[in-house]
């Protein structure tokens, strides 16, 4: 709790105090002796003096006027009227609220590193023909260890051998088991249910998913939303303020005749009722807890700015492959006289790139048993294709746009150039060689979705890089309209498009991190899919969702949207409440313990409200 930096009340100072305060009202109310001022010395000394130097500490060093400096204050002027025990009242009160903030925002804080507990403290690695227990610490990218059934994952890893379904929540949040067989990946911490499985290992511990989730959501933690900035900025000046203005009331209250001992102790009220604990503490104990609460759901915010911003965005703009589709493309036919030569040579030229489509095809000519030819010198062209050297000559593979730079004219393919598939030529320079059609079809997820965030009134686009035809039959396929869809889109055009949209309102786009980088970029929040083991995705973004359950986009945003609420419901409260102390302190003579309930209750109390967003079960909605 930086900006709320009260000194650290330890238990040992937090006993002094009770015990101090329990002597003091034993001696005022039942039987007075030394233990009353011993144990009002006591209260000041354990809850006063820790308080007074960090403030002191900051003041001088970091020029910043800490609030809790008002409240020491406020004690000495009721200890120099002779309301000492009214000073150590607030005293402690003040250490109670603190000891409860401190311990609600750590836990908010802390609820994401509760995922690394889960990680097992020792793998079974297989060593020759033995299994031995060694250390997850210990293990390295290549090892091969076995899981058993109803055992963690220790390690990020692929499965080399063995099928079983693996409860994925502790990284994606997705609470239904999935299917993982030889070639998929697993995460640490992930609980394999059913299965024997032997894993081998791709990170080592330090750098696996789990670790990297919690780095980035404490990474996250630390950084201030523009709310936060703004109560902070409002905290500084506002305790100048009140600093001044309980100077003014007090002068005031002498010339209207008051005493001057009463004047002090009305003073020292204010001090306290107009102090704006509550308001500076509002928006960060929402914010921690709802960073937490998403990342233990699978959706990693990048900051309390991207959660604010996700709960104003009027548009969501998606991008086709990988993100509303499975990203996993099939080959669904060849247009060529050769096929077996063709494949080789597609393969080749495709043997390098991440591209959905190159993975389509490289299956392709696996699946038939064609090895891929030799293709060197590949170059990538985002949008349109690769091109390459063989040793017959230069090659090229890719879209229509492609084939016009290589000065191709294209043959009408019947039933297949006017289809509704993504359609890739290979040729050599501007002769064409054949062509492939490769088709994607929508995550099952991507529908409900769509039909969710439309409901709810929200501008939608699609925006892709494939062809008009493929890019309508998806579209339409997830219920957009016509006018929604973009297709033959370079990645410039996506983030100029992302920029009109832009004009309107906060823009959400959501990617898979693939060729779309900058368009992530450009949007008020970029949203990339799957993000759990591809670290493209989890660097592009400003909210990555581990999944690929689409869903989470709905419920991420009301997260955020209920976080916004939150947040104002807790400003409201916060200057309510300061406002009705400050009026009774200038016109109905709060005493001052009063004043101090009313303004410590109120920071507990909006610290509680903020914490309920701990609870939000992001992974239901
Ligand atoms: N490696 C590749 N091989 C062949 N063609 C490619 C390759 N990369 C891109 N293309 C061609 O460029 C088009 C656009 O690619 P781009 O990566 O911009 O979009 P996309 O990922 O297919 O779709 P989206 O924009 O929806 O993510 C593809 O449809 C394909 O025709
Ligand atoms: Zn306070």
């Amino acid at each position: 709790m930086p900006e709320h930096s009260h000194g650290n009340h330890d238990n040992l100072l937090i006993a002094v105090v009770l015990l101090g305060m329990g002597a003091a009202l034993f001696s005022a109310f039942l039987l007075p002796g030394w233990w009353g001022p011993a144990g009002l010395i006591a209260v000041y000394l354990a809850a006063g003096v820790p308080t007074a130097l960090s403030a002191l500490s900051e003041l001088f060093r970091e020029r910043r006027l800490d609030i809790d400096l008002l409240m020491v204050l406020a004690a000495l002027a009721a200890a120099a009227v002779g309301s000492a025990l009214e000073g150590a009242v607030l005293l402690t009160l003040f250490a109670i609220s603190e000891t409860l903030e401190t311990r609600a925002m750590g836990r908010a804080r802390r609820a994401v590193e509760a995922l690394m507990a889960l990680r097992p403290d020792t793998a079974l690695k297989r060593q020759g023909g033995t299994v031995v227990e060694v250390p997850s610490a210990e293990l390295l990218p290549g090892d091969i260890v076995v899981v058993r059934p109803g055992a963690r994952v220790p390690v990020d890893g692929v499965i080399v051998e063995g099928e079983a379904s693996m409860d994925l929540s502790t990284v994606t949040g997705e609470s239904m088991p999935a299917h993982k067989g030889p070639g998929d990946r697993v995460f640490e911490a992930t609980v394999n249910l059913n299965g024997v499985l032997e894993v081998e290992v791709s990170h080592a511990a330090a750098d696996s998913t789990v670790a990297r989730m919690v780095a980035l959501v404490t990474e996250a933690q630390s950084q201030k939303a523009p709310s936060e900035r703004f109560s902070d900025w409002f905290g500084q000046r506002y305790t100048i303020a009140v600093l001044l203005g309980a100077v003014a009331a007090f002068l005031g209250f002498l010339a209207t005749g008051t005493d001057m001992d009463t004047a002090l102790y009305r003073a020292a009220t204010l001090l306290v009722a107009a102090s704006p604990c509550a308001v500076v503490i509002s928006v960060p104990a929402a914010i921690l807890s709802a960073l937490s609460a998403a990342a233990r759901g699978g959706v990693l915010f990048k900051g309390g700015g991207a959660l604010e911003a996700l709960a104003e965005v009027r548009a969501f703009a998606f991008d086709k492959t990988g993100t509303l589709t499975t990203g996993r493309a099939e080959v669904t036919g060849l247009h060529t006289t050769d096929e077996s030569r063709f494949l080789a040579l597609m393969a080749g030229i495709e043997a390098q790139s991440e591209h959905p489509i190159a993975d389509a095809i490289r299956r392709a000519a696996a699946e038939r048993g064609i090895d891929a030819a030799g293709v060197h010198e590949v170059h990538a062209h985002p949008s349109e294709g690769v091109t390459g050297q063989h040793p017959d000559g230069p090659l090229w593979a890719g879209n229509a746009r492609m084939a016009a730079r290589m000065g191709a004219d294209l043959p009408h393919l019947d039933g297949v150039s006017d289809g509704a598939e993504t359609l890739i030529w290979l040729g050599r320079e501007a002769e064409i060689l054949g062509a492939v059609t490769v088709a994607d079809r929508p995550r099952d997820s991507s529908r409900a979705a769509v039909t969710r965030l439309r409901s709810e009134g929200l501008t939608l686009a699609l925006m892709t890089g494939d062809r008009h035809a493929v890019a309508r039959r998806i579209g339409a396929d997830l219920g957009f309209q016509e006018t929604e869809i973009h297709a033959d889109l370079l990645p410039a055009d996506k983030v100029a498009l992302v920029g009109d949209l832009a004009a309107q309102g906060r823009v959400a786009f959501v990617g898979d991190g693939v060729n779309d980088a900058a368009a992530l970029a450009r949007a008020d929040v970029g949203i990339a899919m799957g993000a759990a083991g591809s670290e493209v995705a989890l660097q592009a973004a400003d909210v990555a969702l581990m999944s690929n359950e689409m869903g989470q986009l709905a419920a991420a945003r009301h997260l955020a949207r209920r976080t916004a609420r939150i947040i104002r419901q807790n400003l409201i409260f916060a200057l309510g409440a300061m406002l009705v102390l400050v009026i009774g302190g200038l016109f109905f003579d709060l005493p001052l313990p009063l004043a101090v309930l009313g303004h410590e209750g109120g920071t507990v109390l909006v610290v509680l409200n903020g914490l309920r967003l701990l609870a939000d079960p992001i992974r239901r909605a």
